[in-house]
């Protein structure tokens, strides 16, 4: 049985930066979930038909990071058919052995509810607005409007909205370096995989 990572948590919490640092650490598959949204937002059109029919030169447009792709990422992704059309590829890709690395939004809820292992990872509204914001070269205020307005929506959302599952471990990620917040889920993952 492949062993299963879900982390979930807000807009620029560092999930990503985790997730693929546990995938590194442990030889697993990641799947940045995020991006199957943004490539559907992105492709413009019918949403759904857009969702039915993503191939792997959608997932790797070079302008799917942008605060812009994020928002229409979050307006798609409200829509129940878009994520139905999303969730066979997400199950085939987390039943990959040895193991696999998934973050998102509904992967500890929703996608993958049996995984060992769920992180939630936080870090205030500021932090997370000055962290994208040097990351794309942005103005930190109008990241926190954006960051905000996303997670609103994200987790006001009728279907799998964002939120923590009740298993999940709140890794707040705020006062923490990249190395030790790593350090932290490591940690965590360990544990799981002692208990198995
Ligand atoms: N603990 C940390 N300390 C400082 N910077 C961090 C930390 N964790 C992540 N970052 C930085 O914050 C930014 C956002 O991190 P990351 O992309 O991992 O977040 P995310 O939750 O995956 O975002 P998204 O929801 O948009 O996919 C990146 O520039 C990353 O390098
Ligand atoms: N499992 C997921 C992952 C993402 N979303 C939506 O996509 C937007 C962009 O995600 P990032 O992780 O790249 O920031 C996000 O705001 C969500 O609306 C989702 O719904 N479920």
């Amino acid at each position: 049985m492949p062993f299963i990572i879900a982390i979930d948590g807000p807009a620029a919490s560092g999930k990503g930066t985790i997730a693929r640092a546990l995938s590194q650490h442990f030889g697993f598959h990641h799947l940045d979930t995020g991006l199957l949204y943004r490539a559907t937002g992105a492709k413009g059109g019918d949403p759904v038909a857009a969702a039915r029919g993503l191939t792997p030169a959608d997932l790797a447009r070079p302008d799917l990071r942008s605060a812009e792709a994020g928002q229409a990422a979050s307006r798609i992704a409200a829509i129940p058919e878009v994520r139905a059309a999303l969730v066979a590829f997400q199950h085939r890709f987390a039943a990959q052995d040895p193991g696999a690395v998934l973050d998102g939004r509904d992967i500890g809820t929703v996608i993958c509810p049996d995984a060992e292992v769920k992180l939630y990872v936080v870090a205030s509204d500021e932090v997370r607005a000055a962290r994208r914001a040097a990351e794309l070269g942005a103005d930190p205020a109008q990241m926190l409007v954006e960051l905000r307005e996303r997670d609103q929506r994200d987790s006001q959302r009728a279907t799998a909205p964002l939120r923590p599952a009740d298993d999940a471990v709140v890794l707040d990620t705020s006062d923490l370096s990249i190395a030790d917040a790593i350090s932290r889920a490591i940690t965590a993952v360990d544990l799981a995989r002692q208990g198995r």
